[in-house]
């Protein structure tokens, strides 16, 4: 049952005016009737109006092949525009000192790498940069719209896929139909369909950084922080990976990505190395970008 029969040939359309390829539209809007088939309803009752339910899609899935090059930047995510500015930033644990005035620009548009030894603070940079911890010294400015993509955690192991969906949907505000049927999109573009009656705790290793990386971008932020989102990750989903953050970048997206990989660092714009072993200022441009951190 989708209701409308206008419906989705409206939402297709909207899609291709998007810039969607058509074949894609057409996948779209086939997963989306189905979608309201199993919860038994219109889709205009479900997703609300054809033409915004095709632009938040498009927004919230930035994904490869999803975006014809664009002629214009999306309003609000002009490349550029900083989206997150630490400034001689410190990390203290009682008496030991984690990191020292570390200093690092992402603007729209740009893919930022951490990386360091084991137990250099990496995590706890990035906690800082998505507001979770406060750092000793130093202040840091970040957009409105981040999403944090922890290393591990940040699921709960008794809730369904659907259940957490609608769960961090509700933290942004999303109706929780629009937040599971996004989630479930989102989802498939990682070659994850999930399984409506299993549980977190249920859910592979692998599966559970899907759903991890899934929640981080529901609500279609502009600055993703990603904490090694792909362990367990089999070698396809990993390439679609690095493809889904070249995507954001390109929609005009800030990423910052911690990473041990080195041969991921080819795919970013500049490095932060926290290294407790490097001496001194340590950012560096990558791939021709720019780099402003450094690390005394
Ligand atoms: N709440 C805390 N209290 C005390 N020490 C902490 C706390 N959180 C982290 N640390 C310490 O801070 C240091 C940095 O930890 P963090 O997890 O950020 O490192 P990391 O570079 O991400 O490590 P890894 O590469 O192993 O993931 C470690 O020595 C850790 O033990």
């Amino acid at each position: 049952m989708t209701g409308d029969p206008r419906w989705l040939p409206r939402f297709e359309a909207e899609l291709v005016q998007l810039g969607l390829e058509p074949a894609r539209a057409r996948q779209l809007a086939g997963e989306t009737a189905q979608q309201a088939a199993e919860f038994g309803a219109g889709t205009a009752e479900l997703f609300g109006p054809a033409h915004l339910y095709a632009r938040h899609l498009v927004a919230a899935l930035s994904a490869p092949g999803d975006t014809a090059p664009r002629t214009e930047t999306p309003p609000g995510l002009a490349r550029g525009r900083v989206l997150l500015r630490l400034e001689g930033v410190g990390k203290r644990h009682r008496r030991t000192t984690v990191f020292a005035d570390v200093d690092l620009t992402v603007r729209a548009g740009e893919v930022a790498a951490v990386v360091g030894a084991n137990g250099c603070g990496k995590s706890t940079l990035l906690r800082i940069c998505a507001g979770l911890s406060t750092p000793t010294t130093g202040t840091v400015h970040r957009t409105a719209r981040v999403g944090y993509v922890p290393q591990d955690g940040g699921t709960a192991g008794w809730l369904t896929p659907a259940e957490h969906f609608t769960l961090f949907g509700a933290a942004a505000r999303m109706a929780p139909r629009r937040a599971r049927s996004t989630g479930e999109h989102l989802a498939r573009r990682l070659a994850w369909r999930p399984d409506r009656a299993r549980c977190a705790q249920h859910l592979s290793g692998g599966t559970r950084q899907k759903l991890n990386l899934v929640l981080g971008e529901l609500h279609a932020p502009d600055l993703l922080l990603l904490d090694e989102p792909y362990q367990g990750f089999d070698q396809g989903t990993y390439v679609d990976f690095w493809q889904q953050v070249r995507a954001w970048r390109d929609s005009g997206r800030g990423v910052v990505v911690v990473t041990h990989l080195l041969h991921d660092l080819r795919h970013v714009d500049q490095v932060l190395d926290l290294s407790a072993a490097a001496p001194g200022p340590s950012t560096a441009p990558a791939g021709g970008g720019h780099g402003t951190g450094r690390r005394a």
